[in-house]
């Protein structure tokens, strides 16, 4: 397997504040990987590292197996981590060009990307006509000029109205459906689970989960329970193996599930025990569920 970024305890501080703490992750070639946390959890700062644009305390990353030194590797690398300069009274193909003097490639790769984002019909409108989405969608041109091995991307679609939003999602993915690997961060948990393949979920800079977008939801749900002796039925399910942790949720108890097992299987169990069961519910957690879940958990 080919590793495009390999991070390992890396570590930012500004001051007091400890913006990235001792994050590791790999990004393998051809995925889409999401950094996703709330406002603040270090998506930018852990972005701004690896692009060489933030200086890290501690910890190290490596591009492309450290087959390269990394102002190398960065040639291979497209990135917007913030809103592109481009001039308001130039053409969209003149802007690009300009892109492509900058950073010493050809220009004829520019209608292909502007084709890319659906921009070629407006190749020769001025920037400053563009809408917030299509000045995004010449961002992601931009940073395609030089057909990188990996596209990173802050907050995409941020600001962008839901049209907007759907048209850099469909980019992102048709990009991705051609080979290129994809690193984003983003707050949006509905993002990165329409967009990404995988996820580092971050929380005050460090990495919850790690894995898989489908892994995420490997929760085997949890049943909502209430008897008439609730002291029997909370002792019963603590003895089960089944079991992973219980709650009290007012005059009910939420069981959660570590393997698989259906409700008639507890009902049955239960009654074998002499308890009866006056509820007796089984649910899943949605993804937004679990997100929340685990990001609160260490509060
Ligand atoms: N230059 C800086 N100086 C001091 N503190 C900083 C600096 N840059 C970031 N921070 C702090 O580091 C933490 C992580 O910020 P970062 O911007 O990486 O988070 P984020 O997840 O990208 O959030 P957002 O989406 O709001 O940008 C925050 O507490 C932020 O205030």
């Amino acid at each position: 397997m080919e590793h495009i970024l390999t991070i390992n305890n890396l570590t930012k501080r500004f001051g007091p504040i400890t913006a990235v703490d001792n994050l590791s992750f790999t990004i393998e070639k051809g995925n889409v990987y999401g950094i996703l946390g709330p406002n603040g959890s270090g998506k930018s700062t852990t972005l701004g590292i690896v692009l060489n644009v933030v200086n890290r305390t501690a910890g190290e990353f490596s591009w492309f197996d450290g087959a390269m030194d990394t102002h190398e590797a960065l040639k291979r690398v497209g990135a917007i981590i913030e809103r592109p300069n481009f001039y308001p009274y130039m053409t969209a193909v003149q802007n690009l060009e300009l892109v492509c003097k900058i950073k010493g490639v050809d220009t004829d790769k520019v209608d292909e990307k502007l084709e890319a984002v659906g921009l070629l019909d407006r190749k020769d409108s001025k920037f400053r006509t563009f809408s917030l989405g299509m000045k995004q969608r010449l961002a992601i041109a931009s940073a395609l000029l030089n057909d990188p091995e990996i596209l990173i991307l802050d907050e995409p679609t941020n600001g962008l109205d839901p049209q907007g939003i759907h048209q850099i999602r469909q980019i992102i993915k048709e990009i991705a459906a051609q080979g290129t690997t994809i690193l984003l961060a983003s707050h949006l948990l509905d993002e990165v689970e329409k967009v990404c393949t995988h996820v580092v979920i971050l929380r005050k800079g460090a990495s919850l989960y790690s894995g898989r977008v489908d892994g995420m939801n490997a929760s085997h749900g949890f049943f909502i329970l209430e008897s008439n002796d609730m002291e029997q039925l909370k002792a019963t399910l603590e003895s089960l193996p089944s079991i992973d942790k219980i709650k009290s949720e007012g005059e009910q108890l939420v069981a959660y599930l570590n393997q698989p097992m259906d409700a008639t299987e507890l009902n049955q169990l239960m009654h074998q025990k002499g308890i009866v069961l006056s509820h007796l519910v089984k649910r899943k957690e949605s993804l937004e569920e679990q997100f929340l879940e685990i990001t609160n958990n260490l509060n």
